[in-house]
C-alpha cells in the first residue's frame, strides 16, 4: 500500500533557551549541516555556538511565534491538513529536527500499512544541509526498523512548471498596487564548501559568474544553480525586465564563506542606489518561519529603513494556499497512478 511522508525542517518546542538549545543542538550537530569530524564539530556547537545562541534564538523566535506554535510547524499542519483531503492514499508529516519526528512520520505511515512510501522533502530546492540530511535519516530508520518499506524521493522541484507558476501568481498577487521599485529573491545560503560537495562531477561548480549557467549534470544537486533557475523562470512569468530584480542569500554563521551577495549587505546599500520601495520574496522556504517573518519582515524591513529606504513588502511563501496545496496533492495523485500502471 502506498502513502506520503511530507517532511519539513522543524522548529524548538517553544521559545525558550531551555527548548532551543536541543533543537540546536540536534539541527548543528547533524554532519549534514556543519559537515565537519565529529570532535570538531562538537566543541564548535556545543563548546561555543551553544553557549550563547539559544538566548539569542529564544529571543527571535518569541517574535514571531503564534498562539498555537511555531509558524513553520502550524502552517506545515495545515498544509498537511488540506492534502491528506485532497489524495486518496494515507499522508503523514514529519520534521527533520524535532516534533513531529520523522520515526513518528513513518511509524504512523507503517500502522496503516504503508510499505510504498513517497518521501517528500518540503524544499524547492536541492540542499545537502535540508534534503539529503532527510533522505539519510529516513534510510537510517528504514533499515532500522522498517525493513519491508520502499521510498520514492520526490527530487527538488525548483523548475517545475506548476510550483513556478504558483510563486508568480502568489508574488504577482502581493505586489498588485504596490508600486515596487525592486523585487528581490532571497534565499537561504549555505557555506561555498557544500555546493563544491555536492557537485557530482568533482570539477563543474566554481562558484563564478558562468558555472551555474553552463549546462551540466552537476545541477541536478547545485543548490547555487536551483536558485538561479527558480529566479529565472519566475522573473520571466512575471516579465519583470532587468535591474528591477537581484537574488541574494541570507542567514549565513560566522566562520565560513558562504554564498554571496548576503541579503543583508545587499539590502542596506538599496536606498542609497535610489531603491525606496522594496519587496522581498524568499523561494527557499514554502512555509514561513524564523528567516522570513523576523529576519526579512522585521530585520531586514528594519535596517532598510534605517538606511534611507521608505516602503517594505515581505511577501509571504506559498504555505497552505489553495493553489499550492493543489500541485502538492496533483503530485502524490501522478505518483500514485503511475505506481498503479507499473504495478
Ligand atoms: C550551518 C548552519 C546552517 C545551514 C547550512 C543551514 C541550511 C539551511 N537551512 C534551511 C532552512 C531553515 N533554517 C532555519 C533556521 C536555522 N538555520 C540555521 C543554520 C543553518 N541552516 C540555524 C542555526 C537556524 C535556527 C535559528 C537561528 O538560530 O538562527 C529555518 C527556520 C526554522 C524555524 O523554526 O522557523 C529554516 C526553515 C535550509 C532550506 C537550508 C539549506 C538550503
Ligand atoms: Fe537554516
Ligand atoms: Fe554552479
Amino acid at each position: 500500500m502506498k502513502g506520503v511522508l511530507l517532511v519539513n525542517l522543524g522548529s524548538p518546542e517553544s521559545p525558550t533557551a531551555k527548548d532551543v538549545k536541543p533543537y540546536l543542538d540536534e539541527f548543528l550537530m547533524d554532519k549534514y549541516v556543519i559537515d565537519v569530524p565529529f570532535l570538531l564539530r562538537a566543541l564548535l556547537v556545543r563548546g561555543i555556538i551553544l553557549q550563547t545562541r539559544p538566548k539569542k534564538s529564544a529571543a527571535a523566535y518569541a517574535k514571531i511565534w503564534w498562539d498555537e506554535g511555531s509558524p513553520l510547524v502550524v502552517i506545515s499542519k495545515r498544509m498537511h491538513a488540506k492534502v491528506k483531503q485532497l489524495v486518496n492514499v494515507p499522508v503523514s508529516l514529519a520534521m527533520r529536527y524535532g516534533n513531529p519526528s520523522l520515526l513518528s512520520g513513518l511509524q504512523e505511515l507503517h500502522d496503516q500499512g504503508v510499505n510504498e512510501v513517497l518521501l517528500f522533502p518540503l524544499y524547492p530546492q536541492h540542499a545537502m544541509a535540508s534534503t539529503t540530511t532527510i533522505l539519510e535519516l529516513a534510510e537510517e530508520h528504514r533499515k532500522k526498523y522498517f525493513p519491508e518499506m520502499n521510498f520514492t524521493i520526490v527530487p527538488a522541484f525548483y523548475n517545475k512548471p506548476d510550483y513556478l507558476q504558483n510563486l508568480a501568481d502568489s508574488i504577482k498577487g502581493h505586489l498588485k498596487g504596490y508600486d515596487y521599485d525592486h523585487l528581490l529573491f532571497s534565499y537561504h545560503g549555505i557555506p561555498e564548501r557544500h555546493i563544491r560537495k555536492t557537485d557530482i562531477t568533482k570539477s563543474h561548480c566554481k562558484i563564478d559568474g558562468s558555472c551555474c549557467n553552463t549546462p551540466s549534470p552537476a545541477h541536478e544537486f547545485c543548490y547555487r544553480h536551483q536558485c538561479y533557475e527558480t529566479t529565472k523562470q519566475v522573473v520571466k512569468l512575471l516579465g519583470i525586465p532587468e535591474g528591477k530584480y537581484s537574488q541574494t542569500f541570507q542567514s549565513r554563521l560566522a566562520g565560513d564563506k558562504w554564498l554571496t551577495p548576503y541579503t543583508d549587505v545587499e539590502v542596506n546599500k538599496m536606498p542609497e542606489k535610489g531603491i525606496k520601495k522594496l519587496a522581498v520574496v524568499t523561494p527557499a522556504f514554502v512555509s514561513d518561519c524564523l528567516e522570513t517573518l523576523e529576519e526579512i519582515a522585521m530585520e531586514a524591513n528594519h535596517e532598510f529603513k534605517a538606511h534611507g529606504g521608505e516602503e517594505f513588502l515581505a511577501i509571504p511563501c506559498l504555505n497552505d494556499s489553495d493553489a499550492w496545496c493543489n500541485t502538492v496533492s496533483n503530485w502524490i495523485t501522478e505518483w500514485v497512478a503511475v505506481e498503479k500502471t507499473n504495478a
